[in-house]
């Protein structure tokens, strides 16, 4: 009885989940295989029903075997055709429809109602828009033409990234989306902010005592965040093409770690107060004013042909969907200054980028040296201590401290004190997505972006991509497989630092060591 009270404490309110975009890929590899993980852990119960919404004709048949293979694919719980999985696929059904015909919508809010009578279901629903952003606007306007927000629970929007190219694209976006929606019905979805260890951040500074005191630039040298993945554009060669490191990962991604990084501790643990501390960073982030802030600040880069482990890889421009003339960075690396009391003076150093030769998202925290050096006859300088937050596919945290080398007479060795997350729960357990999706169910909306954050977060970036524009000539290269392009070591040198080696995941090799990867 007791653990059943557990169980259902965990569970999320009975709804209907609406997947626009259902025979997309996002849809495929993440959101499928989420839900099922939420199943297969008891935090749905059996009062659901999912409905995939796309064009192209499926029978439900068909749509069952695509969620089959997708959850074969891409879950962490295996599945096979038996009567478990039966009865978690009974829940799903298609609807084939237009987003822009508001008919289907009429049709939608029958085949809605069935389900919800069918699973006892009351009348909340959650509309997860897996679509291109254009489409966000007609999206909503029908489902409030055609009746889909009349039922007697909560009505959610789920909205993925890209939140528009720009600040005003954005602007224009939330503004047909506010024309339907209240800002607490919007669920702007920043997958990061579903990872663990980026949760963990809040936590690891502010359940802890011995980090508050320090955290800030007396005792900070400064911040590097970097995020790099080995895969190429795959076949979103149309959309980044477009898009960009920038705006693709900079704009969201990076922009949030740094906000977790940096805020100020909230008075309580409520979702506003957590957003608007988040807010003050990004309001006093120094915005580059000039295109030479911008070339002296940030860098940027496209990845060539290069050989990696003895594979050949192509370089951006022969990529599927991409212009073979383009002039769109892959890689880009920038010198961001928080201006308020706590961080004047300490740079945070953030640098993402595509075929890099690791995947691996990390934050290093790097600390100011002892007042005085007692141990100058030491054969190597004292080394700065780190603290090292390995966000993404490892999880965990390390402090490198310095200590006497055992055995020796006082010869210091740095060593590595080491929380390894993924040792304990396997790596990147659980899924950004079933997090975020539990959250947003539960009506909990402290990780998704608030629309201030998003505006306030554009405001920043356009002010690069505006310089970029102008100057062309700014885009360095650097071959498939390595680092990124010799501007970002420079952008770290001239303060007198060094990026920090990185820990990652290659293609078929983990490394895990103290200063491995790089
Ligand atoms: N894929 C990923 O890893 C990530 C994706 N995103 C974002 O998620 C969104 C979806 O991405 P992704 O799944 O890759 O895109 P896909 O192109 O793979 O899927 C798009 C989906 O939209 C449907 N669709 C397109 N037009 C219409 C229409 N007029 N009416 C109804 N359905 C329509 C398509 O189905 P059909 O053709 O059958 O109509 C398809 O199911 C994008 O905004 C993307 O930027 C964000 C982060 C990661
Ligand atoms: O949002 C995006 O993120 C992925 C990287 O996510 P990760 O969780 O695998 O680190 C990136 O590949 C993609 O281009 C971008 O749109």
């Amino acid at each position: 009885m007791a653990e059943k009270q557990i169980l259902n404490s965990l569970q999320t309110p009975g709804a209907v989940f609406f997947i626009f975009g259902a025979t997309g890929d996002l849809a495929r590899r993440k959101l499928f295989p989420a839900i099922y993980s939420l199943y297969r852990e008891g935090k749905l119960g059996e009062d659901f029903a999912v409905i995939g919404v796309a064009r192209r004709p499926r029978t439900e048949e068909e749509f069952r075997q695509d969620l089959l293979e997708s959850i074969q694919e891409f879950s962490r719980y295996k599945a096979e055709e038996n009567e478990e999985w039966s009865s978690f696929a009974q829940h799903f059904e298609y609807k084939s429809l237009d987003i822009n015909n508001v008919d289907g919508f009429r049709e939608l809010l029958q085949q809605t109602e069935v389900l919800e009578a069918k699973y006892d279901i009351p009348g909340n629903r959650l509309f997860y828009l897996a679509l291109a952003p254009e489409l966000f606007g007609s999206v909503s306007f029908n489902l409030k033409e055609g009746g889909m927000l009349g039922g007697s629970g909560w009505n959610r929007l789920v909205i993925e990234k890209p939140f528009g190219y720009d600040l005003q694209s954005a602007e224009e976006l939330n503004k047909q989306i506010r024309e339907v929606f209240e800002e607490e019905e919007v669920y702007r979805i920043d997958h990061y902010l579903g990872k663990e260890m980026v949760q963990n951040i809040e936590v690891i500074r502010f359940a802890n005592a011995f980090f508050e005191p320090v955290w800030n630039n007396k005792h900070i040298a400064n911040i590097q965040i970097t995020l790099g993945e080995t895969v190429g554009v795959e076949e979103r060669g149309g959309y980044y093409d477009h898009s960009g490191a920038l705006r693709d990962m900079g704009q969201n991604h990076m922009l949030q770690m740094l906000t977790m990084i940096a805020m100020e501790p909230p008075s309580r643990l409520l979702p506003e107060d957590i957003r608007d501390e988040k807010v003050k960073v990004l309001r006093s982030l120094r915005p580059f004013d000039t295109h030479e802030e911008v070339r002296t600040q940030v860098v940027r880069g496209q990845y060539t042909e290069g050989e990696y482990k003895g594979k050949h890889l192509p370089g951006y421009r022969q990529e599927d969907k991409v212009d073979p003339n383009s002039t769109t960075e892959t890689f880009f690396a920038a010198r961001v200054l928080v201006d308020n009391f706590r961080w004047a003076g300490v740079p945070f150093y953030i640098r993402t980028g595509k075929r890099l030769p690791v995947k691996t998202t990390e934050i290093v925290v790097e600390f100011k040296g002892v007042p005085t050096n007692v141990y100058l006859g030491q054969k190597h300088a004292l080394e700065p201590n780190l603290l090292v937050i390995r966000v993404n596919p490892m999880e965990g945290i390390y402090i490198k401290i310095n200590a006497k080398k055992p055995g020796s007479e006082s010869e210091i060795e740095p060593l590595a004190m080491d929380f390894c997350q993924s040792c304990m729960v396997g790596i990147n357990s659980p899924e950004a997505y079933e997090s975020l999706l539990q959250d947003a169910v539960q009506g909990d909306s402290t990780y998704f972006t608030r629309w201030d954050e998003v505006a306030t977060a554009w405001s920043f970036i356009d002010k690069i991509a505006a310089a970029w524009k102008e100057s062309p000539d700014t885009l360095e290269q650097y071959p498939a497989g390595t680092w990124g392009p010799e501007g970002a070591n420079k952008l770290v040198e001239q303060d007198g630092f060094q990026w920090w080696p990185v820990n990652g995941q290659d293609e078929d090799n983990v490394v895990w060591k103290l200063g491995g990867g790089q």
